[in-house]
């Protein structure tokens, strides 16, 4: 686990939500939106959502879902689950919420049929190991969903390079009091593998026996799927 990754997330917390809404000007919601579209769940389902954060993901499964089935939200940083409970906990008092690192998830094998990771896999020390780790919790024949950002081709990439160089870490800088937090999203994200090559590090787990990837936004962001193998 990378303590400085689990600090930074410790100390924006509390303004997370409101710098995410402000920053995509909404559009995370219909990112998160497409990755549960994709998930292709159905009432009854169990679904594991790690680095969830403030949440956002397992709570739209939750309603999406009529709170049929089995929710968990992980993540490895208290003060972010915290947020989570809090939002959750009048109206959405089943799901549940635990402290967990994404690469070694302490749940038995086979006990989910989705488990999905958003905008988190970027800042884990060992991406295959957080894809083998979350495979391994799925049932054969269940979804890994992975919701990430990429690089935006043309003809946005220069207005986007713009925008996330330099707008990005002031504008986030400002609300959360951490203008290096938002300069790391800027450069973890344009170092990232994008596109086919994630999809060969997902190849490269044996743990998924079918892999495809959908570019949002012009490829501001990626879902990826990996069908868990038998
Ligand atoms: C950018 S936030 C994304 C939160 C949420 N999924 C969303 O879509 O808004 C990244 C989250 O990943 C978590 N995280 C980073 N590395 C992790 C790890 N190895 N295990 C579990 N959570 C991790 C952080 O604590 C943080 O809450």
């Amino acid at each position: 686990m990378s303590k400085k990754i689990h600090d930074m997330f410790a100390q924006i917390a509390g303004t997370y939500d409101r710098t995410n809404s402000v920053l995509s000007l909404g559009i995370h919601h219909l990112w998160r939106n497409r990755l549960i579209k994709m998930s292709e769940t159905k009432p009854g389902d169990a679904i594991l959502d790690c680095a969830t954060g403030t949440g956002d993901v397992a709570i739209t499964f939750y309603k999406k879902n009529k709170g049929q089935g089995r929710i968990v939200g992980t993540d490895f940083c208290a003060p972010m689950l915290e947020l989570a409970e809090k939002k959750s906990k009048s109206n959405y008092p089943e799901i549940e919420w635990k402290i967990e690192d994404a690469q070694d998830l302490s749940f038995p094998d086979n006990t989910f049929d989705i488990a999905t990771i958003s905008f988190g896999i970027r800042n884990v020390d060992n991406t295959e190991d957080c894809l083998k780790s979350m495979a391994r919790v799925v049932k054969p024949g269940g979804k890994v969903l992975i919701l990430e950002f990429g690089q935006p081709h043309w003809p946005i990439k220069p207005f986007f390079n713009l925008y996330s160089g330099y707008i990005l870490p002031f504008v986030g800088g400002i609300i959360s009091g951490d203008r290096k937090a938002y300069k790391y999203l800027n450069t973890s994200s344009a170092q990232f593998p994008t596109g086919k090559k994630f999809i060969e590090l997902m190849e490269k787990t044996q743990a998924f026996s079918e892999v495809y990837f959908k570019s949002l936004t012009s490829g501001v962001c990626y879902i990826y799927v990996g069908k868990v193998a038998g």
